[in-house]
């Protein structure tokens, strides 16, 4: 049986270097939002992350505003930022968003996300889109579950520096 040579070294690569394509924040993927997080863990049990978005027809839905689909994106990429300065890894098991006003293209939004509580395995965790004078475009909760060391090996994830 044949196999794929890259397959043994794709296995041993970090989730870092694993995650470089991730859509919302990889280097590595030219189709990619290429969002930039700032983290801010003064308080580490409730981190909160902020990156600048801008963004163009590409994800246009509504004309001359973002697709709805990218804007749930936005808001799921901030909330799962949390989970690393919390020293955990976490899959988004469950999100709800209210779309407030159509978020427009071509102008500079904020994107912030801050961690609510955690109770056991589940983080709950809270993004908005917003103007940069604060007003809010799109709001989303976020039920981010942690994942299992075994179940990471078992997808031939090692686990990262965190
Ligand atoms: C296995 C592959 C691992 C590969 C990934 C590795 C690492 C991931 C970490 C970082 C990723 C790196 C880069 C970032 C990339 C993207 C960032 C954006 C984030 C995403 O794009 S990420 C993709 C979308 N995401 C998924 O693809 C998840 C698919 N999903 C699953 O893989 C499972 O679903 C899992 C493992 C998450 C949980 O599975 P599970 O079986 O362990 O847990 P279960 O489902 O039972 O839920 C646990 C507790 O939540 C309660 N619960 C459920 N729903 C609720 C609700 N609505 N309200 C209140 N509570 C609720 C239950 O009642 C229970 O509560 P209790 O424990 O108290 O009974």
């Amino acid at each position: 049986m044949k196999t794929d040579p890259t397959l043994n070294e794709t296995l041993h690569k970090t989730l870092d270097e694993r995650a470089s394509h991730c859509f919302g924040c990889g280097a590595a993927n030219q189709q990619g939002l290429h969002l930039a997080f700032v983290i801010d863990a003064t308080h580490p049990d409730a981190p909160r992350a902020t990156a600048h978005v801008q963004l163009t027809q590409r994800h246009e839905g509504p004309p001359g505003y973002i697709h709805g689909g990218i804007v749930a994106t936005l808001l799921d990429e901030a909330m799962s930022k949390l989970n690393r300065p919390l020293k955990v890894l976490a899959m988004t098991r469950h999100m709800e968003i209210d779309y407030l006003r159509p978020a427009p293209l071509h102008q500079p939004l904020l994107l912030i996300s801050r961690h609510l509580r955690r109770e056991g395995r589940k983080l709950f965790h809270h993004a908005e889109l917003q103007y940069p004078d604060g007003s809010v475009l799109a709001r989303g909760k976020g039920l981010f579950i942690i994942i299992d060391e075994r179940l990471l090996a078992r997808a031939g994830l090692t686990q990262p520096q965190i």
